[in-house]
């Protein structure tokens, strides 16, 4: 069998002794080649359970296995081939959008970077604001910068926060046909926390629901939809985080 982009074993996060978990027990294997879906309410734990993905947060108990390298011991082996995007780490201001690019692609170690800058530019639409200095861009802009920094490496897995927060409709419409041809090109696997429904609805092809921290459902889009009797996501969503039963939510 290929190798899981990402295995994850009971992984368990409780921040202070005596706090409830923020991530309580998560076990699931993603395949290379899909984009799956993290959704839940606030404090869900899907911040936490990225942030130990990435190895930037220890766990408290479990396993991370990311493409074939467990994070506890060959955590630099798999980061060279990941990358994410969170709409809560800042770029460094000062420097402009190129000169960004060009500090993660030295640290990923790049090939041909400045082509690989150029394409990055051309797909995010960012050619004009190249020298402008990423604190001078709008919100929406400076997501698109982060983006194409999460894809600079081209990354086999890569991990996405709340991807098109600060997008209007049309831009985020078109960064996710971005990901979605960045994905089928490239044949990465992709795990998208969000609170779009519609953006989960369009990208992923599974879906792992998360409430306290725990996993309480999972299926495809069409499978959660036929499940409890809905039309859409929002819907299955908020049955889930009202804790009514599938069986009793149509
Ligand atoms: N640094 C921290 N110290 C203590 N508790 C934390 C810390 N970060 C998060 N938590 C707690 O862990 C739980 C999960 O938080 P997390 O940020 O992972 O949720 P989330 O699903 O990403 O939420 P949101 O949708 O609001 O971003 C919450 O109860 C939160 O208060």
């Amino acid at each position: 069998m290929e190798t899981p982009a990402l295995l994850v074993e009971d992984l368990t996060k409780t921040y202070r002794p005596g706090d409830r978990p923020a991530v309580d027990g998560l076990t699931f294997t993603m395949p290379m080649g899909q984009t799956w879906g993290l959704l839940g309410g606030n404090g869900a734990g899907k911040s936490t359970t990225i942030a130990m993905l990435l190895g930037l947060l220890v766990p408290s108990g479990g396993r991370v296995v990311s493409l074939g390298h467990d994070m506890a011991t060959r955590r630099f082996a798999a980061l060279a081939r990941m990358n994410f995007s969170s709409p809560y780490i800042a770029l460094p201001h000062r420097l402009t959008v190129e000169e960004n690019l060009r500090v993660y692609g030295h640290l990923y170690g790049v090939p041909d970077m400045k082509r690989r800058i150029a394409e990055l530019l051309e797909d995010f639409a960012l050619t004009e604001f190249a020298k402008r200095p990423a604190g001078q861009l709008s919100a929406g802009q400076k997501t698109r910068v982060a983006l194409a920094k999460a894809l600079i490496n081209r990354p086999a897995l890569l991990l996405l926060d709340e991807p098109t927060a600060s997008l209007d409709p049309d831009t985020g419409d078109w960064v996710r046909s971005a990901l979605e041809r960045y994905r089928a090109e490239s044949g990465a696997a992709m795990l998208l926390a969000s609170h779009n429904m519609a953006e989960v609805e369009r990208l992923c092809s599974h879906v792992l629901m998360l409430k306290g921290g725990k996993v309480v459902d999972e299926g495809s889009p069409d499978d959660l939809l036929h499940r409890y009797g809905r039309d859409d996501l929002e819907e299955v969503f908020l049955d889930i985080a009202r804790g009514r039963a599938r069986e009793t939510a149509a």
